[in-house]
């Protein structure tokens, strides 16, 4: 066994359901920890990783190249494959499906970890699959895939998912995430920071929108006053129903949506640590839409609009962005100058 390999990481197996740009970063990391890891994903994607081998790397330096001849590939679900733990990483949209196909191979009760964003497709999926033992989890960080078959970490922060320590399987999952320096925190319910990185993504819109890259959107003030004014509609709401929102960052959730406001250079001075982002990372909606693919807005901007719904309230920017995003997919494409983005939503430009 080799230095940095945890001593139960032998022990289980993990299966990555969706193969894309978080299911091959999670993956690759943990089969550098010595884990069997079996990637379930399109044709498409997968040749390139037979052809180059499958490599991960982050913006703190972190590289590992696996060889395709060490790696389990498979353009479809194979049947007999019994993982202590499934880690689902496809789209909100593609969801029910990959669940049903789950639960159609796996033994009754397989653990299974949602990985996406948006804070329905546990219940989507346990819906799709109930024989299946469904977790929530959160994964924090961006990620892009810089060449075929090259997964790149530009960002910060560590995964969640609901669980217990006293679960052996997800210990050792721990385990092999803290070898390769990520970290892997166990919450018995994970709805608060669901909620809470579900703020977060309220800016995947707003970057798809600019057409740049994350970093230099956020760089862009009215952007941030646009991002800013999503959290603050979906903050309200949730305050007003009596949800819990953990912090995503350091700094809690009101905290932050005034730092976003301030001007560029006092926000490029306070929020040194949120701007350490690869200069080339976008959001995983910024790369739905460049490559003509369903968003997940539904998931995010929409959920906030039928949480507030339910509440017998209105989320109005929510629904304004929602409605860009999806003419965007209906062929009204191109991209927002911050000018422009915060009169679209109804708000005063700066
Ligand atoms: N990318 C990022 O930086 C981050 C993404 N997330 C979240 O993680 C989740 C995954 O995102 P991401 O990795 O970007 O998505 P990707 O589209 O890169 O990867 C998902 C892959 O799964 C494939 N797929 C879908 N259904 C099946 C199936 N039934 N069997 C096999 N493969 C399937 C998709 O193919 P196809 O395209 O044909 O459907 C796609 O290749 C999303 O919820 C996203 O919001 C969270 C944090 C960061
Ligand atoms: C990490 C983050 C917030 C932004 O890239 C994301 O979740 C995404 O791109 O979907």
């Amino acid at each position: 066994m080799s230095v940095g390999r945890p001593p139960a990481a032998a022990a289980i197996s993990i299966l990555i359901m969706g193969a894309g740009s978080v299911g091959c970063y999670l993956g690759g990391l943990l089969a550098a920890a010595g884990l069997r890891v079996d990637f379930v994903g399109r044709p498409r994607v997968l040749a390139d990783v037979r052809a180059q081998g499958l490599t991960v790397s982050d913006l703190g330096g972190g590289r590992h190249h696996l060889p395709a001849a060490e790696l389990h590939l498979h353009d479809s679900l194979p049947a007999g494959l019994r993982p202590a733990i499934t880690l689902l990483c496809v789209k909100s949209g593609a969801t029910a499906e990959a669940a049903a196909q789950l639960q159609a191979s796996l033994p009754a009760g397989s653990l299974v970890v949602s990985m996406q964003n948006g804070v329905g497709n546990t219940e989507r999926a346990r819906t799709a699959a109930p024989a299946l033992d469904w977790r929530a989890g959160m994964t924090p960080f961006n990620v892009a895939e810089l060449v075929p078959g090259h997964f790149h970490r530009g960002t910060m922060g560590a995964l969640a998912m609901q669980g217990s320590p006293a679960e052996p399987g997800l210990l050792a999952l721990q385990a092999a995430f803290r070898s390769q320096g990520m970290g892997l925190r166990l919450h018995a319910d994970l709805r608060a920071v669901q909620w809470g990185k579900l703020l977060i993504n309220l800016n995947n819109p707003v970057n798809a929108m600019s057409g740049l890259p994350l970093r230099a959107q956020l760089l862009q003030r009215g952007y941030r006053r646009c991002f800013a004014a999503l959290q603050s509609e979906a903050l309200d709401v949730l305050e007003q129903a009596g949800i819990e929102v953990a912090a995503m960052t350091p700094l809690p959730p009101r905290r932050l949506i005034t730092m976003l406001r301030l001007p560029t250079p006092l926000f490029r001075m306070l929020a040194a640590r949120m701007l350490k982002i690869d200069a080339k990372a976008r959001s995983s909606m910024a790369d739905d839409l460049a490559l003509g693919r369903p968003t997940e807005i539904d998931a995010l901007c929409g959920e906030v609009v039928r949480f507030a719904a339910g509440q017998g309230g209105q989320a109005p920017l929510n629904a304004r962005m929602q409605a860009l995003v999806q003419a965007w997919a209906q062929g009204q494409q191109g991209f927002y100058s911050p000018h422009d983005l915060q009169l679209a939503l109804g708000l005063r430009a700066v």
